[in-house]
Protein backbone atom coordinates (compact mmCIF):
# COMPACT_ATOMS: atom_id res chain seq x y z
CA UNK A 1 0.00 0.00 0.00
CA UNK A 2 2.73 2.58 0.94
CA UNK A 3 4.99 2.33 -2.11
CA UNK A 4 8.50 4.20 -0.60
CA UNK A 5 9.09 4.92 -4.72
CA UNK A 6 7.81 7.60 -6.56
CA UNK A 7 4.99 5.72 -9.19
CA UNK A 8 6.96 8.10 -12.13
CA UNK A 9 9.83 9.48 -12.20
CA UNK A 10 10.41 11.07 -15.91
CA UNK A 11 13.99 13.10 -16.05
CA UNK A 12 14.84 15.26 -19.40
CA UNK A 13 12.06 13.40 -20.83
CA UNK A 14 12.29 13.82 -24.85
CA UNK A 15 10.38 12.45 -27.58
CA UNK A 16 10.44 12.62 -31.23
CA UNK A 17 8.25 11.40 -34.07
CA UNK A 18 9.33 11.20 -37.11
CA UNK A 19 12.29 12.83 -36.50
CA UNK A 20 10.55 15.73 -34.92
CA UNK A 21 10.79 16.99 -31.47
CA UNK A 22 7.44 16.68 -30.03
CA UNK A 23 8.76 16.48 -26.26
CA UNK A 24 11.66 18.52 -25.66
CA UNK A 25 13.67 17.89 -21.84
CA UNK A 26 10.54 17.00 -19.79
CA UNK A 27 11.12 16.33 -15.87
CA UNK A 28 7.98 15.23 -14.05
CA UNK A 29 7.55 13.66 -10.63
CA UNK A 30 4.14 11.71 -9.59
CA UNK A 31 4.02 10.64 -5.72
CA UNK A 32 1.67 8.22 -4.48
CA UNK A 33 -1.43 9.56 -4.14
CA UNK A 34 -1.06 12.61 -6.24
CA UNK A 35 -4.02 13.20 -8.65
CA UNK A 36 -2.16 15.11 -11.48
CA UNK A 37 -4.20 16.33 -14.68
CA UNK A 38 -1.73 17.24 -17.36
CA UNK A 39 -3.25 20.47 -19.33
CA UNK A 40 -2.76 22.30 -22.22
CA UNK A 41 -3.87 23.48 -26.18
CA UNK A 42 -4.24 21.10 -28.80
CA UNK A 43 -1.28 19.72 -29.97
CA UNK A 44 0.99 20.65 -26.82
CA UNK A 45 2.34 17.30 -26.14
CA UNK A 46 -0.54 15.48 -23.47
CA UNK A 47 -1.46 12.52 -25.05
CA UNK A 48 2.37 12.43 -26.07
CA UNK A 49 3.28 12.40 -22.84
CA UNK A 50 0.65 10.05 -21.43
CA UNK A 51 2.25 7.51 -23.94
CA UNK A 52 5.92 7.68 -22.94
CA UNK A 53 5.03 7.45 -19.21
CA UNK A 54 3.34 4.43 -19.77
CA UNK A 55 6.28 2.97 -22.34
CA UNK A 56 4.00 3.14 -25.54
CA UNK A 57 6.44 5.30 -26.95
CA UNK A 58 10.26 5.34 -26.55
CA UNK A 59 11.91 8.29 -25.25
CA UNK A 60 15.02 9.82 -27.61
CA UNK A 61 16.39 11.27 -24.46
CA UNK A 62 15.92 11.08 -20.74
CA UNK A 63 14.80 8.59 -18.61
CA UNK A 64 11.99 7.21 -17.11
CA UNK A 65 11.46 4.99 -13.76
CA UNK A 66 8.73 3.26 -13.01
CA UNK A 67 8.34 2.55 -9.53
CA UNK A 68 11.79 3.39 -8.91
CA UNK A 69 13.01 0.87 -11.91
CA UNK A 70 14.02 1.83 -15.07
CA UNK A 71 11.35 1.42 -18.17
CA UNK A 72 14.05 -0.68 -19.78
CA UNK A 73 14.27 -3.59 -16.78
CA UNK A 74 10.19 -2.74 -15.82
CA UNK A 75 7.98 -5.79 -16.21
CA UNK A 76 5.21 -5.05 -13.53
CA UNK A 77 2.88 -3.40 -15.90
CA UNK A 78 -0.14 -4.62 -14.12
CA UNK A 79 0.51 -2.18 -11.50
CA UNK A 80 -0.32 0.48 -14.17
CA UNK A 81 -3.96 1.26 -15.95
CA UNK A 82 -4.55 2.74 -18.74
CA UNK A 83 -7.53 3.92 -20.19
CA UNK A 84 -6.51 5.67 -24.04
CA UNK A 85 -7.87 8.44 -25.05
CA UNK A 86 -11.77 8.32 -27.15
CA UNK A 87 -11.28 4.42 -27.26
CA UNK A 88 -14.46 2.51 -28.21
CA UNK A 89 -15.39 -0.06 -25.44
CA UNK A 90 -16.55 -2.30 -28.57
CA UNK A 91 -15.39 -2.78 -32.02
CA UNK A 92 -18.61 -3.73 -33.47
CA UNK A 93 -18.70 -7.60 -31.48
CA UNK A 94 -21.45 -7.12 -28.67
CA UNK A 95 -19.58 -7.48 -25.66
CA UNK A 96 -21.25 -7.10 -22.30
CA UNK A 97 -19.98 -4.75 -19.71
CA UNK A 98 -18.92 -7.43 -17.22
CA UNK A 99 -16.65 -9.01 -20.28
CA UNK A 100 -15.23 -5.84 -21.09
CA UNK A 101 -14.59 -4.97 -17.29
CA UNK A 102 -12.95 -9.13 -16.88
CA UNK A 103 -10.66 -8.25 -19.76
CA UNK A 104 -9.09 -6.42 -17.24
CA UNK A 105 -7.88 -8.95 -15.10
CA UNK A 106 -5.97 -10.81 -18.25
CA UNK A 107 -2.73 -9.74 -16.57
CA UNK A 108 -3.38 -11.09 -13.55
CA UNK A 109 -4.63 -14.40 -14.75
CA UNK A 110 -2.59 -17.69 -15.52
CA UNK A 111 -3.57 -18.56 -18.94
CA UNK A 112 -6.72 -21.19 -19.24
CA UNK A 113 -7.66 -20.56 -15.70
CA UNK A 114 -11.11 -19.70 -14.87
CA UNK A 115 -11.63 -16.65 -13.00
CA UNK A 116 -11.04 -17.04 -9.22
CA UNK A 117 -12.76 -15.61 -6.65
CA UNK A 118 -10.27 -12.75 -5.61
CA UNK A 119 -10.69 -12.11 -9.76
CA UNK A 120 -14.25 -11.85 -9.69
CA UNK A 121 -14.41 -9.68 -6.30
CA UNK A 122 -12.14 -7.05 -8.33
CA UNK A 123 -14.17 -7.04 -10.78
CA UNK A 124 -17.73 -6.33 -9.16
CA UNK A 125 -15.46 -3.88 -7.05
CA UNK A 126 -14.62 -2.21 -10.25
CA UNK A 127 -17.65 -2.12 -11.62
CA UNK A 128 -18.97 -0.71 -8.20
CA UNK A 129 -17.04 2.38 -8.74
CA UNK A 130 -17.81 3.89 -11.53
CA UNK A 131 -21.67 2.80 -10.65
CA UNK A 132 -22.52 0.43 -13.37
CA UNK A 133 -22.99 -2.89 -11.91
CA UNK A 134 -26.86 -2.90 -12.68
CA UNK A 135 -25.54 -2.40 -16.14
CA UNK A 136 -22.88 -5.64 -15.78
CA UNK A 137 -25.18 -7.81 -18.41
CA UNK A 138 -25.68 -5.15 -21.23
CA UNK A 139 -24.05 -4.52 -24.30
CA UNK A 140 -21.27 -1.77 -24.11
CA UNK A 141 -22.96 -0.55 -27.82
CA UNK A 142 -26.15 0.27 -25.68
CA UNK A 143 -24.56 2.46 -23.41
CA UNK A 144 -23.98 6.37 -24.15
CA UNK A 145 -20.13 7.88 -24.54
CA UNK A 146 -19.84 8.32 -20.83
CA UNK A 147 -21.10 5.51 -19.60
CA UNK A 148 -18.99 3.70 -21.61
CA UNK A 149 -15.88 5.53 -20.54
CA UNK A 150 -16.68 4.59 -16.86
CA UNK A 151 -16.76 0.97 -18.31
CA UNK A 152 -13.25 1.33 -19.56
CA UNK A 153 -12.23 3.23 -16.31
CA UNK A 154 -13.65 0.13 -14.42
CA UNK A 155 -11.41 -2.12 -17.26
CA UNK A 156 -8.30 -0.64 -15.78
CA UNK A 157 -9.67 -0.91 -12.18
CA UNK A 158 -9.95 -4.26 -12.31
CA UNK A 159 -6.35 -4.88 -12.95
CA UNK A 160 -5.81 -3.30 -9.66
CA UNK A 161 -3.40 -0.84 -10.73
CA UNK A 162 -1.33 1.41 -8.20
CA UNK A 163 -1.04 3.93 -10.50
CA UNK A 164 -4.39 5.25 -13.16
CA UNK A 165 -3.50 6.99 -15.93
CA UNK A 166 -6.55 8.58 -18.24
CA UNK A 167 -6.46 10.34 -21.79
CA UNK A 168 -9.01 12.67 -21.75
CA UNK A 169 -11.60 10.91 -19.96
CA UNK A 170 -14.32 13.56 -19.93
CA UNK A 171 -13.30 14.54 -23.59
CA UNK A 172 -17.10 14.26 -25.72
CA UNK A 173 -19.22 13.47 -22.31
CA UNK A 174 -22.02 15.08 -21.44
CA UNK A 175 -21.79 16.53 -18.06
CA UNK A 176 -24.13 14.35 -16.02
CA UNK A 177 -21.62 11.19 -16.91
CA UNK A 178 -18.65 13.90 -16.57
CA UNK A 179 -19.63 14.48 -13.10
CA UNK A 180 -20.72 10.75 -12.55
CA UNK A 181 -16.98 10.08 -14.16
CA UNK A 182 -15.75 12.64 -11.24
CA UNK A 183 -17.78 10.72 -8.62
CA UNK A 184 -16.08 7.62 -9.60
CA UNK A 185 -12.26 8.97 -9.62
CA UNK A 186 -13.29 10.84 -6.23
CA UNK A 187 -13.89 7.57 -4.77
CA UNK A 188 -10.09 6.34 -6.29
CA UNK A 189 -9.05 9.96 -4.75
CA UNK A 190 -10.75 9.34 -0.91
CA UNK A 191 -8.48 5.50 -1.11
CA UNK A 192 -5.40 6.61 -2.12
CA UNK A 193 -5.44 6.41 -5.48
CA UNK A 194 -2.43 7.71 -7.84
CA UNK A 195 -4.03 9.46 -10.93
CA UNK A 196 -2.77 11.46 -13.58
CA UNK A 197 -5.11 12.54 -16.54
CA UNK A 198 -5.21 14.82 -19.47
CA UNK A 199 -7.98 17.07 -19.34
CA UNK A 200 -8.55 19.87 -22.11
CA UNK A 201 -11.17 21.08 -19.63
CA UNK A 202 -11.12 20.27 -15.69
CA UNK A 203 -14.97 20.94 -15.06
CA UNK A 204 -16.54 18.41 -12.80
CA UNK A 205 -12.63 17.33 -12.38
CA UNK A 206 -11.50 20.43 -10.83
CA UNK A 207 -12.06 19.75 -7.16
CA UNK A 208 -10.27 16.62 -7.67
CA UNK A 209 -6.89 17.69 -8.92
CA UNK A 210 -3.88 18.91 -6.18
CA UNK A 211 -1.85 19.31 -8.68
CA UNK A 212 -1.87 20.71 -12.53
CA UNK A 213 0.65 20.25 -15.38
CA UNK A 214 0.18 22.68 -18.20
CA UNK A 215 1.97 21.54 -21.34
CA UNK A 216 3.00 24.00 -23.99
CA UNK A 217 5.02 23.16 -27.66
CA UNK A 218 6.13 19.91 -25.81
CA UNK A 219 7.50 21.67 -22.29
CA UNK A 220 6.03 22.44 -19.18
CA UNK A 221 4.90 25.99 -18.60
CA UNK A 222 3.52 25.36 -15.41
CA UNK A 223 3.70 22.59 -12.46
CA UNK A 224 1.88 23.39 -9.38
CA UNK A 225 -1.68 23.94 -7.14
CA UNK A 226 -4.57 24.46 -10.51
CA UNK A 227 -5.06 28.12 -10.95
CA UNK A 228 -8.28 29.73 -11.80
CA UNK A 229 -9.23 30.97 -15.06
CA UNK A 230 -7.95 34.68 -14.42
CA UNK A 231 -4.72 33.60 -12.93
CA UNK A 232 -3.35 31.57 -15.56
CA UNK A 233 -4.06 34.50 -18.43
CA UNK A 234 -2.63 36.65 -16.00
CA UNK A 235 0.40 34.59 -15.60
CA UNK A 236 1.33 32.77 -18.90
CA UNK A 237 -0.51 35.46 -21.70
CA UNK A 238 -2.80 38.14 -22.45
CA UNK A 239 -4.52 36.40 -25.56
CA UNK A 240 -7.76 35.89 -25.72
CA UNK A 241 -8.22 31.85 -24.59
CA UNK A 242 -10.74 31.26 -28.18
CA UNK A 243 -7.90 30.51 -30.48
CA UNK A 244 -8.87 27.37 -32.29
CA UNK A 245 -7.15 24.26 -32.43
CA UNK A 246 -3.96 23.64 -33.46
CA UNK A 247 -3.17 26.97 -34.71
CA UNK A 248 0.24 28.29 -32.83
CA UNK A 249 -1.27 30.74 -30.51
CA UNK A 250 -0.22 30.55 -27.35
CA UNK A 251 -3.90 29.47 -25.60
CA UNK A 252 -4.56 28.74 -21.88
CA UNK A 253 -8.57 27.92 -21.85
CA UNK A 254 -8.63 25.85 -18.51
CA UNK A 255 -11.78 26.49 -17.43
CA UNK A 256 -11.24 25.39 -13.77
CA UNK A 257 -14.48 27.13 -12.22
CA UNK A 258 -16.29 27.30 -15.34
CA UNK A 259 -20.09 25.21 -14.80
N1 LIG B 1 2.08 9.65 -34.53
C1 LIG B 1 2.39 10.94 -34.78
N2 LIG B 1 2.98 11.29 -35.92
C2 LIG B 1 3.29 12.59 -36.18
N3 LIG B 1 3.06 13.59 -35.33
C3 LIG B 1 2.48 13.30 -34.18
C4 LIG B 1 2.10 11.97 -33.82
N4 LIG B 1 1.54 11.99 -32.60
C5 LIG B 1 1.54 13.27 -32.21
N5 LIG B 1 2.10 14.06 -33.14
C6 LIG B 1 2.29 15.52 -33.07
O1 LIG B 1 2.80 15.80 -31.78
C7 LIG B 1 2.24 17.00 -31.27
C8 LIG B 1 1.65 16.73 -29.93
O2 LIG B 1 0.52 15.87 -30.07
P1 LIG B 1 -0.30 15.31 -28.83
O3 LIG B 1 -1.39 14.45 -29.38
O4 LIG B 1 0.61 14.74 -27.84
O5 LIG B 1 -0.92 16.64 -28.25
P2 LIG B 1 -2.11 16.83 -27.23
O6 LIG B 1 -1.68 17.91 -26.33
O7 LIG B 1 -2.47 15.53 -26.62
O8 LIG B 1 -3.25 17.33 -28.19
P3 LIG B 1 -4.84 17.02 -28.18
O9 LIG B 1 -5.40 17.87 -27.09
O10 LIG B 1 -5.24 17.45 -29.55
O11 LIG B 1 -5.00 15.55 -27.95
C9 LIG B 1 1.25 17.49 -32.31
O12 LIG B 1 1.86 18.49 -33.06
C10 LIG B 1 0.98 16.26 -33.14
O13 LIG B 1 0.68 16.63 -34.46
Amino acid sequence: MHTPVSPLELTGGSVAIGGRPILRGIDLTVETGDFVALMGANGSGKTTLVRALTGLLPLSAGELRLFGTPIREYAAWSRIGFVPQRSTASSGVPTSVWEVVASGRLTHRKLLRPLSKRDRAAIDHALDVVRMSDRRHDGVTELSGGQQQRVLIARALAGEPDLLVLDEPTAGVDLPSQQALADALGRLKADGATVVLVAHELGPLAPLVDRAVLMRDGRIAYDGPPLADHEVLDQHTHHHPTSTPHDHTPHFDIPLDRR
